[in-house]
């Protein structure tokens, strides 16, 4: 076995196999990122803490009504709802305290698939980017032709159940709005309303799993592993030499090597990521101090004085979101999505397993919508709302029929100035330290004013009842007792946010400050709150990375 300098000098690697790259983690970022440099023809390690999602990547995780298929929970658009019961949620990081998915595909394998070409805002200077980052067209081009969105996602091109998303429009007319479809004009998001477009290919979950994935694991000189979690990465100084994971047969203790000028690639998500760098002493002292003090954790710390003091968790957003319950008669709620798993209907769930059409082939989104208000800061902020049938919360004075149930979940977008902070506590749990939703007044103040236009019209939508909040609650009274947690959408960006030395944790080509050869690729360089759910934002950002990371000299110095 060759052995380099770099590896001998590494004192516990026992290693047979170094690598060019060594790719961390397998969700929006890290599938896109890895296809790109096994492409490229450079030598690649995957690593992934979980195990398999879709039946094409060896999952298993199936309801009695899809025996005999190769379809799983996370195939099924159908399922979404699903991934909220269960008494094993085996998909979900049983170390992050909030929603995360810890398996192949990451978020992309347990998300509700809804998928937006990044407008050209998403990449702006004004949204925190360099501007070497804003001709960001061709990358998402390169996105969408491998991965194109459909809004009619059954494979007979039909589309089920759309009452929700007929009388949300009849709402949404009366304020203005136009329909269009959505990803045909990504720029165009003011009083805009169209069908919800997903990342789906024949009527089955796609995203970055059923596409980069594949032509990944199928190039020689790219090697997969699951159920493989990378504790931290292995320094000299600014040099990494490796990665230290569980996975004993990588390498003595685990230890991964480098090949001489390698790198090592962080996409392990806006927690994930984090949390490795602080086990690797990069980050703010406080966060490294908790490491330090774990029995474990501690002694695989770099010494101090190699410690790289950056804002690690910092400049935390994620959109604030408040949900609408209404009901409408025409609507069918959907037995609110509770019998999908044991009890489906059986004609729905008869013409899914026949060709992957009907109502399964689609989560439980119907239409989105976006609209932008000034605020008196001067700056632009985007409300976004998704329709779906059924509501995961109801509080109401009124009577109401609970099979006409539907919600429309109100977010604020581009523009939040809000920031949180997230870390670890002594359990090493990645955790919200100070919760991002509305520490800005003035988030506070626009949603406000956003729901109330939305609902404004209610009357003039024969049928149409707002039942939560109802009329013994103002909008004000809602919004500001509406609960903190609740407001999470899961859509976690800029805790290693790219930006200038001395403010962001990644220079442009998304490299670690104070590194030689350490990157992040997810959502955690994303500076500010893309303009919807962000997995195609950061598939489009990954591409652009990959693209950057390889431009770069072979031989880097800090
Ligand atoms: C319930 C829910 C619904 C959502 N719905 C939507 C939606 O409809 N549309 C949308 O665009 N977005 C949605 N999102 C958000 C979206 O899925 C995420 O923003 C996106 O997946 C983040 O991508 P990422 O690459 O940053 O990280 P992730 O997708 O989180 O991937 C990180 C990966 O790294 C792995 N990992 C972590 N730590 C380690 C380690 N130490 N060693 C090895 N592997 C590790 C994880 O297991 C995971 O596979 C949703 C999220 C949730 C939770």
């Amino acid at each position: 076995v060759p052995q380099t300098t770099q590896q001998t000098s590494t004192p516990s690697t026992g290693a047979t196999e170094s690598y060019d790259y060594i790719v961390v983690g397998t969700g929006a970022g890290g599938l896109v990122v890895a296809d790109r440099l096994s492409e490229a023809g450079k030598k690649v390690l995957l690593l992934e803490r979980g195990g398999p999602s879709l039946g094409s990547t060896g999952g298993m995780d199936q309801p009695n009504w899809l025996n005999g298929t190769s379809l799983t929970r996370f195939d099924v658009p159908g399922l979404f709802q699903s991934m909220f019961q269960g008494n094993d949620p085996f998909w979900w990081c049983n170390d992050i305290a909030v929603n995360s998915g810890c398996l192949l595909g990451g978020g992309t394998a347990i998300n509700g698939g809804l998928y937006w070409y990044p407008p050209d805002s998403d990449f702006a200077v004004a949204n925190g980017w360099p501007p070497s980052w804003t001709s960001h067209q061709r990358y998402t081009t390169k996105m969408t032709a491998r991965l194109p969105s459909t809004d009619h996602p059954s494979t007979d091109g039909q589309r089920y159940m759309m009452q929700v998303a007929d009388v949300t429009a009849a709402l949404l007319e009366t304020q203005g709005y136009t329909s269009m479809t959505i990803n045909d004009a990504p720029n165009t998001k003011d009083r805009v309303y169209g069908y919800s477009a997903y990342s789906f290919l024949n009527g089955r979950r796609a995203g970055p799993i059923g596409t980069y994935y594949h032509t990944a694991v199928g190039r020689s000189n790219l090697v997969y592993k699951q159920y493989t979690t990378v504790l931290n990465v292995v320094r000299k100084g600014a040099d990494i030499i490796g990665v230290k994971t569980n996975n004993t047969s990588l390498g003595l203790d685990g230890v991964v090597p480098l090949m001489p000028n390698g790198r090592v690639i962080l996409s392990a998500g806006a927690y994930g990521t984090p949390r490795i760098l602080f086990r690797s002493g990069i980050g703010p002292t406080d966060m490294i101090d908790i490491v330090k003090s774990d029995a474990f954790a501690g002694p695989l710390l770099p010494p101090r004085e190699q410690w790289i003091d950056l804002p690690v968790g910092y400049n935390v957003s994620d959109n604030p979101s408040i949900t609408l319950v209404f009901t409408h008669p025409s609507v069918d709620a959907y037995d609110n999505w509770r019998p999908i798993w044991d009890n489906p209907r059986p004609a729905d769930a008869a013409q899914y397993v026949r060709d992957q059409s009907g109502v399964f082939s689609q989560p439980s989104s119907r239409l989105n919508f976006w609209r932008s208000y000034k605020g008196c800061d001067g700056k632009t902020r985007w409300l976004q709302g998704t329709a779906r049938p059924g509501a995961s919360s109801i509080t109401t004075a009124y009577p109401y029929n609970a099979s006409q149930i539907m919600t429309i979940t109100t977010y604020l977008s581009t523009g939040v100035t809000s920031r949180g902070r997230i870390g670890i506590d002594a359990n090493i749990t990645a955790l919200p330290l100070i919760e991002p939703w509305f520490t800005e007044p003035i988030d506070r103040e626009i949603m406000i004013q956003g729901i109330k236009d939305l609902v404004g019209n209610v009357d003039q939508v024969s049928g149409l009842t707002l039942i939560t909040p109802d009329n013994t609650t103002t909008i004000e009274n809602y919004v500001n007792g509406y609960a903190k947690r609740r407001m999470n959408s899961n859509h976690w960006v800029g805790s290693c946010a790219i930006g200038p030395r001395g403010k962001g944790v990644v220079d442009e080509s998304t490299r670690v400050y104070g590194t030689k050869n350490l990157f992040v690729v997810d959502a955690s360089i994303i500076p500010s709150l893309p303009m919807g759910n962000p997995h195609g934002t950061i598939m489009a950002m990954a591409e652009q990375a990959a693209a950057k990371i390889m431009a770069l000299p072979a031989d880097l110095v800090n």
